[in-house]
């Protein structure tokens, strides 16, 4: 039986995929599997039987992915499954950030007793008049999942659309529309660009990248967007460049401290994935991805180890799962422990991601207890799995 561990609420469409071989615990320090969405777990110390950590979204800034990669525990997370959710709320963002709407409101729910508000209403209504969002520039950095997403509906709408990322994968750069501009030089973003959308994951990197001199860069009254994580935005520079009237709006998706005076600031409780339809698909793929690894040891949309596909173990033959440092003479080393125990290795894959590989083997027999000893001896390997 594998047991899986729940530390948020995760969708009943992706527990109810759980095998019958699996059930669901209550306690954490018998878990094979974990599924999170913002739990912290940096301060958490994880029991051996833990395998595999789900993150059913996209941040992984919660995990300590590399204290996992090195304990042999794969983190996955789930690219794209709420990327149409994030989307949504972000061409929201942008009429909030252009129209007197949030003020609109609160003025008609301070005068609802008024028997005259609809008169008092066309009086008030100049105070919250807008611009609107056609032919201006939208600049978006991170063309990932959502900020392609965001680039393609903007450009929709009839903005006129500026993106950048150094790192833009393949795929993403094929989902983009071929209107959407692009940029080498991020300070040409908030030189240009009349409102500013990020979509980055925080990281060593990015954390802080919109400091006071990107701030000082940005049009005068620009329009900022942060529905990625907190952390990315130096919030005494957001709430200094509010107060000149340098930014107009900033519009963030992370209601902490520092951010909830701020004037100019309009603060969401982190509802960009919150939609039933994200949380259901998050949840399938987490538990999709879990699954696959726990049962046949296969690796897809990992953050700390590589993919690796072999498919569902043969009948009859018997699956090993090597974690261990991208360093030389590794693959040897393991062939070796097999090989001298007159084990013959049926399929082999070896893969890396960083510092960190993995070897999957399929043998012609059952993995003999001594071979298996001898690999978790090797310097340089940190688990050696008996998948089957
Ligand atoms: N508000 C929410 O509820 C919510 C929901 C989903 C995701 N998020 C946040 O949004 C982030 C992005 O999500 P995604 O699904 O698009 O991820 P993604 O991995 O598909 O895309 C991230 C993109 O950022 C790019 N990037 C990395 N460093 C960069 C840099 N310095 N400058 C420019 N681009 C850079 C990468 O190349 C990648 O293309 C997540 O990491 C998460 O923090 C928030
Ligand atoms: O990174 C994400 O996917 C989002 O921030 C969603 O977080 P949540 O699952 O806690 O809503």
């Amino acid at each position: 039986m594998h047991y899986i561990h729940c530390l948020n609420n995760i969708s009943k469409y992706g527990t109810d995929l759980l095998p019958e071989s699996y059930e669901l615990t209550d306690e954490f320090d018998k878990a094979t599997g974990i599924l999170v969405r913002s739990a912290a777990m940096h301060d958490m110390e994880f029991p051996e039987s833990l395998l595999a950590i789900g993150r059913a979204g996209a941040g992984v800034n919660n995990i300590p992915i590399d204290r996992c990669a090195e304990e042999g525990i794969v983190v996955f997370n789930t690219p794209g499954a709420n990327a149409n959710a994030v989307k949504e709320i972000v061409l929201c963002a942008l009429l909030l950030g252009s129209r007197g709407i949030v003020d609109g409101i609160e003025w008609c729910r301070e005068n609802a007793d008024d028997e005259n508000i609809a008169k008092a209403a066309e009086k008030a209504k100049k105070a919250f008049a807008g611009r609107e969002i056609l032919g201006k520039k939208l600049g978006v950095i991170g063309l990932g999942a959502i900020g392609a997403e965001v680039a393609n509906a903007a450009i929709d709408l009839g903005m006129d659309v500026y993106g950048y990322d150094p790192y833009v994968s393949v795929g993403a750069a094929w989902r983009m529309s071929s209107a959407a501009h692009h940029v080498t030089n991020i300070d040409d973003i908030f030189r240009e660009c009349d409102y500013i959308t990020i979509h980055v994951p925080a990281m060593e990197s990015t954390i802080g990248m919109i400091d006071s001199h990107a701030c000082s860069l940005m049009k005068d009254g620009a329009v900022f967007l942060n529905f990625s994580r907190d952390t990315l935005v130096d919030n005494a520079a957001m709430a200094e460049a509010l107060e000149s009237g340098k930014v107009h709006a900033y519009i963030t998706d992370f209601a902490v401290p520092e951010v909830m005076g701020m004037e100019g600031a309009i603060v969401l409780p982190h509802l960009g994935a919150s939609t039933a339809e994200a949380e259901d698909n998050c949840a399938m793929m987490a538990v999709r991805e879990l699954v696959d690894y726990i049962d046949n040891g296969n690796i897809k949309n990992s953050v700390n180890y590589p993919a690796c596909d072999m498919g569902v173990c043969p009948e009859g033959a018997s699956r090993v799962a090597v974690f261990h440092d991208n360093i030389p003479n590794m693959v040897s080393q393991i062939t070796t422990a097999f090989g001298e125990g007159g084990v013959n290795i049926d399929n082999l894959t070896n893969k890396s991601k960083g510092d960190h590989a993995y070897t999957l083997l399929d043998l012609s027999q059952a993995a003999p207890d001594e071979a298996i000893g001898k690999l978790r001896g090797i310097e340089g390997i940190r688990r050696v799995r008996v998948v089957k």
